[in-house]
């Protein structure tokens, strides 16, 4: 059973929009993701910063490259101290197995986690770039992979978190972005589903950024969530 399941995406443009909220939250109450704006704006500096506070961190930077090129950044998230981070599993298995030989020895590895298929994306998404498989066996093929190379598990849409745990057991993680509660905008996402079917459908660890960073009250929106799946 995960104990906290809620990652916050801190999707902020710097650090002083993001500690606006940090500040007034607890780190027994989520973790934080860290993600492509706010790193590039703010460097590891501020992942330390927020490490020091408590939080333990998911770094989202999703790296997709030649396998050294990707092992050498893990290493360095690794000695940064953070959670969880990620690669791109249509990298390939050279890459994943390379990352996860890399890390072996370290005394502090992170969970090696890797994207299968974007929630934002559809079938038709996937037609264009010349990949014709619907995204439930896109996603399964990947995460096959992502399990046979060493990681740790995948992300994915929470729809197919399910499919997932009884294709590779219930201790490969399934982090679910593209989580939206019943009145929440869509956005740009595409795959969706709400916090309590998520739970419901196996979903180890749900990323939830707008429905609660640009909801009027964050701190209420997050702690209305964590309710709906029974966590207070
Ligand atoms: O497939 C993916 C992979 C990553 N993300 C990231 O999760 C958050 C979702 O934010 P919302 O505001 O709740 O949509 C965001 O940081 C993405 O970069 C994803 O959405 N889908």
């Amino acid at each position: 059973m995960v104990d906290k399941r809620i990652v916050v995406a801190l999707d902020y443009p710097g650090q002083d929009e993001a500690l606006a909220f940090v500040n007034q939250i607890s780190p027994e109450s989520c973790r934080l993701k860290v993600g492509k704006e706010l790193f590039t704006k703010e460097g590891p500096q501020f992942v330390e910063k927020l490490q020091s506070n408590g939080f333990e961190i998911f770094l989202d930077l999703k790296f997709h490259d030649i396998p050294n090129t990707v092992a050498q950044a893990v290493k360095v998230a690794a000695d940064l101290g953070v959670w969880m981070v990620n690669v791109h599993a249509l990298g390939g298995r050279r890459m994943m197995e390379t990352v996860c030989e890399r890390v072996s020895n370290l005394n502090q590895r992170p969970k090696l986690i890797a994207v299968t298929v974007l929630t934002s994306m559809e079938a038709a998404d996937l037609t264009e770039i010349g990949l014709n498989y619907s995204p439930e066996e896109m996603v399964s093929r990947l995460a096959s992979l992502t399990k046979s190379s060493g990681f740790d598990g995948v992300v994915c849409s929470a729809l197919e978190a399910g499919m997932i745990k009884s294709m590779n057991g219930s201790e490969f993680l399934t982090v679910t972005p593209g989580i939206r509660p019943a009145d929440a905008s869509t956005d740009d996402q595409s795959r969706i589903m709400t916090p309590e079917l998520a739970v419901k459908n196996g979903s180890d660890y749900l990323v939830i950024g707008r429905p609660i960073t640009k909801s009027v009250d964050p701190v209420a929106s997050l702690e209305a969530i964590r309710q709906s799946i029974g966590e207070i």
